[in-house]
């Protein structure tokens, strides 16, 4: 999430505490979109934290390490979170992420597109370290997410806000995610 924001990828920072939060604006079609982020806690003993921050969240970006076999073995378990847990309208993200570390690969990407094709969600591969693809995928969120709006199938949590939260989707004419 810090890559999100120029120059704040931080090396060896220690494990997310419960949930971290920033503000992201990008622009879209020359209007400008704020996207609220939440970095929820991947550790075990902060679930029931993380677990109250899914209903109200119009995306959920699940991101796995690409050189840990492991962190992809997990994703169902994440899914099932998801489903107990977000709106049924949530849009889903998966990110593989550490592509500058390719060598040391065990999740090739056609299995990982293969995974997140059967469980409807759009697929990235980034390098938080590098900067890649980091700022396509919160254009493309925010491309996906002002599509939702403008059909209105979007969570409406305006009524029901998490503290720092408010209306943060511009409703634009088009998009292209390309
Ligand atoms: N080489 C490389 N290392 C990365 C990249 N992204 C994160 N890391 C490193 O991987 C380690 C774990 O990163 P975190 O961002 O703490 O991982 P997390 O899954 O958010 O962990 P929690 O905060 O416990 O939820 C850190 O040492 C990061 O510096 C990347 O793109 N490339």
């Amino acid at each position: 999430m810090r890559e999100a924001q120029p120059g704040l990828f931080p090396p060896g920072q220690g494990a997310t505490i419960g949930v971290d939060f920033m503000i992201k604006t990008v622009e879209i079609n020359g209007e400008k979109v704020k996207l609220q982020i939440w970095d929820t806690a991947g550790q075990e003993r902060f679930r029931s934290i993380t677990q109250s921050y899914y209903r109200s969240a119009n995306a959920l970006i699940l991101t796995y390490d690409i050189t840990c076999e492991e962190s992809f073995r997990c994703l169902p378990e994440w899914l099932r979170e998801i489903e107990q847990y977000a709106s049924n309208k949530v849009i889903t993200v998966l990110v593989g992420n550490k592509i500058d570390l390719a060598e040391r690969r065990e999740v090739s990407q056609q299995r990982a597109e293969e995974f997140s094709e059967a469980q409807d969600m759009y697929y990235l591969e980034t390098s938080a370290k590098e900067s890649d693809n980091v700022e396509k995928l919160f254009l493309d969120l925010a491309c996906r997410l002002i599509s939702e709006a403008r059909q209105n199938t979007l969570v409406n949590n305006v009524s029901s806000p998490l503290p720092g939260e408010g209306k943060s989707i511009s409703y634009l004419t088009c998009c292209n995610f390309n």
